[in-house]
């Protein structure tokens, strides 16, 4: 017999803080964790390792469809593994993240990568964290989320990142790259980037990570209550 587990879906734009509040609230309500971007990063590096055509659908579904990745949590991080390979970090480059948005435009790609999404969704809970958790995967989620900020906050946050990881970054590509992942994500026809209609709406431009959490907080607990 299943039971229904309550779902709490993010969504919003690249750098919006997204999977930072997920984390944060996976491990406040001791739920489960869905990062559904990384699925489609580690298509996208799968692709790339086989020499796939990343915009042949016919040659990305079966792909899709038979993805060897596992999520490993260790502590507070997930390590991902993609046929054995522990591919964690690769799979955060801005390179694949634009490769990931291009094959993510595909429709029968999407479909293929459905289910596994949804087989996140076990007790006690689920935070799902993407583009269309709450509009396509979980449309009956019990609270959904729209996290948005400027392009220019966006950017300057991911700047922040690499550099902390001793990488050197232009802020000028960084925001470009932001700004063309938006335009695609937003604009393709299937499962566009966008608020569903009983989304909260939350702009983090000038909110702190603890602000959007309490925000976040207040809004579950009006919600679930
Ligand atoms: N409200 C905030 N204020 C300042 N920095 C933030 C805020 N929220 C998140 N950050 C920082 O911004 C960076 C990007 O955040 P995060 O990775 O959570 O974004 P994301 O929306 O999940 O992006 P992506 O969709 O590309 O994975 C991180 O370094 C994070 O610490
Ligand atoms: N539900 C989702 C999640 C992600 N995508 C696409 O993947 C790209 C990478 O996602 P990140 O969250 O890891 O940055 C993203 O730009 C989307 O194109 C998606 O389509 N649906």
């Amino acid at each position: 017999m299943s039971t229904h587990a309550p779902v709490i879906t993010v969504d919003g734009p690249s750098g919006a803080g997204k999977g930072t509040l997920c984390m944060l609230l996976a491990e406040k309500l001791g739920w489960n964790l869905l990062d559904s971007g990384a699925i489609y990063r580690v298509l996208a590096l799968a692709a790339i390792h086989h020499g796939v055509d990343i915009e042949s659908e016919d040659a990305l579904v079966p792909l899709a469809a038979h993805l060897d990745v596992q999520f490993v949590a260790e502590g507070e991080l997930v390590k991902v593994i993609l046929e054995g390979e522990d591919v964690s970090d690769t799979l955060r480059t801005e390179e694949v993240g634009n490769t990931a948005s291009k094959v993510a435009a595909l429709p029968r790609v999407r479909e293929a990568l459905l289910r596994r999404q949804r087989a996140f969704s076990e007790a006690p809970g689920l935070v799902a964290d993407g583009r269309d958790m709450g509009t396509v995967v979980f449309p009956g989620a019990e609270v959904k989320i729209f996290l948005d900020a400027s392009a220019e906050e966006r950017a300057t946050r991911r700047m922040n990142q690499l550099q902390k990881k001793g990488l050197d970054v232009n802020f000028g590509s960084l925001l470009s790259e932001i700004q063309e992942r938006d335009y695609r994500d937003r604009n393709r026809a299937v499962a566009p980037l966008r608020p569903a209609d009983d989304a909260l709406v939350l702009d983090s431009t000038e909110l702190s990570i603890e602000q959007v959490l309490e925000k976040v907080l207040a809004h579950i607990d009006a919600k679930l209550k």
